[in-house]
């Protein structure tokens, strides 16, 4: 019914019997195996906490571990409402999706790791439930198609027409355009389909080990994603200059050379320095690589 390739690494992954297990082993491996890539610019990683000065890998661990029982929650609530039209799936994942953030939260002594990420997670966890008992083929396509279509008008319902912006994501919204990470679901993950996933797949093709391959989509993601967290800590200029950096790596430097990688150590420091976080690029960065074991 569906497929589950643990492409980028030797050890097959365990496929558990049941999709709801599945589809919670995958989202908390992501958010694991994001944290774990390094050297990513600014964020937490195995060499530094970026320029974070409240967060450690040790957070990101609590914090994935303290959200991983909500996971099968959310595929379950996929499962449960494959009936009703696709458009209640959102609302019927809010309420477990903030008794989540709080579990989060108490995790990590009230520190903002991935409240972004939880929310992209309960989308694919719960759009993989639903198609799963719909009987329809669970693949890149139809998970992020699923996706669109659950938060069909997001983007015009909470940013276009509140009249009283109140998140750093609503506050751009209305300041500069920007449709963060609303934007990004509802146009079933734009960003990963057409820059990240095709660089990974160029990677692995390649043979790279999992951890370059993924640097080489996080400098692809820092160059092409309007990421809010960016703006929230530097302004336009923030996020003007991480996708100028990224662009001039990725065209003054070889795909998976060390020079890049170097590069990227350098970028790392400068974002430290300038306290930028690519937050909203990271949780991408898990998006892609779990898309990436399912089939096309
Ligand atoms: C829709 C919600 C996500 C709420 O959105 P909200 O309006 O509250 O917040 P936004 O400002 O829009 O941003 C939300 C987070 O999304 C990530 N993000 C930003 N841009 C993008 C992008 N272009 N693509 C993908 N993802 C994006 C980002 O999350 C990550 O960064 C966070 C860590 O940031 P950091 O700077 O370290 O911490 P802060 O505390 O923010 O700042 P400092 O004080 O330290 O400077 C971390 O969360 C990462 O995951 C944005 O932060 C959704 O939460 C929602 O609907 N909430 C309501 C409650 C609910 O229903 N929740 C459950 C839904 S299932
Ligand atoms: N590794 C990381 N460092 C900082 N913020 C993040 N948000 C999600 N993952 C992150």
């Amino acid at each position: 019914m569906y497929a589950l390739f643990d492409t980028d690494c030797a050890a097959p992954l365990a496929i558990k019997p049941a999709i709801v297990r599945d589809m919670a082993a995958l989202a908390h491996r992501a958010m694991l195996v994001e944290v774990y890539t390094t050297p990513k610019p600014g964020l937490v990683d195995l060499a530094n906490n970026g320029a974070h000065r409240d967060m450690t890998v040790d957070t990101f661990e609590r914090s994935a571990n303290a959200i991983a029982p909500w996971l099968e929650q959310f595929t379950d609530t996929g499962i449960r409402s494959a009936h009703q039209p696709v458009d209640q799936l959102l609302s019927a994942l809010r309420h477990p999706g903030r008794q989540c953030e709080q579990d989060m939260y108490l995790a990590t002594a009230g520190v903002n790791t991935h409240k972004g990420m939880l929310f992209s997670m309960a989308l694919l966890c719960a759009a993989g439930g639903r198609l799963w008992q719909q009987g329809k083929g669970l693949n890149q396509h139809s998970l992020c198609q699923t996706v669109a279509n659950a938060t069909e008008g997001l983007v015009e319902r909470e940013l276009a027409a509140n009249t009283h912006p109140r998140t750093a994501g609503e506050r751009f919204y209305h300041q500069y355009g920007l449709r963060g990470i609303r934007g990004e679901v509802e146009s079933g993950f734009q960003t990963v389909r057409s820059y990240a996933l095709p660089v990974y797949q160029q990677a692995l093709a390649q043979d790279a080990d999992r951890n370059s391959a993924l640097l080489e989509v996080m400098l692809a993601l820092l160059e092409h994603n309007d990421d809010t967290n960016l703006v929230h800590r530097g302004g336009p200029d923030g996020l003007n200059y991480v996708k100028q950096q990224a662009k001039w790596i990725r065209t003054h430097t070889t795909f998976l050379s060390v020079e890049r990688m170097k590069a990227l150590q350098q970028l790392d420091q400068q974002l430290i320095s300038r306290h930028l976080s690519p937050g909203g690029s990271a949780d991408l960065l898990a998006v892609t690589w779990l898309l990436q074991q399912l089939a096309h």
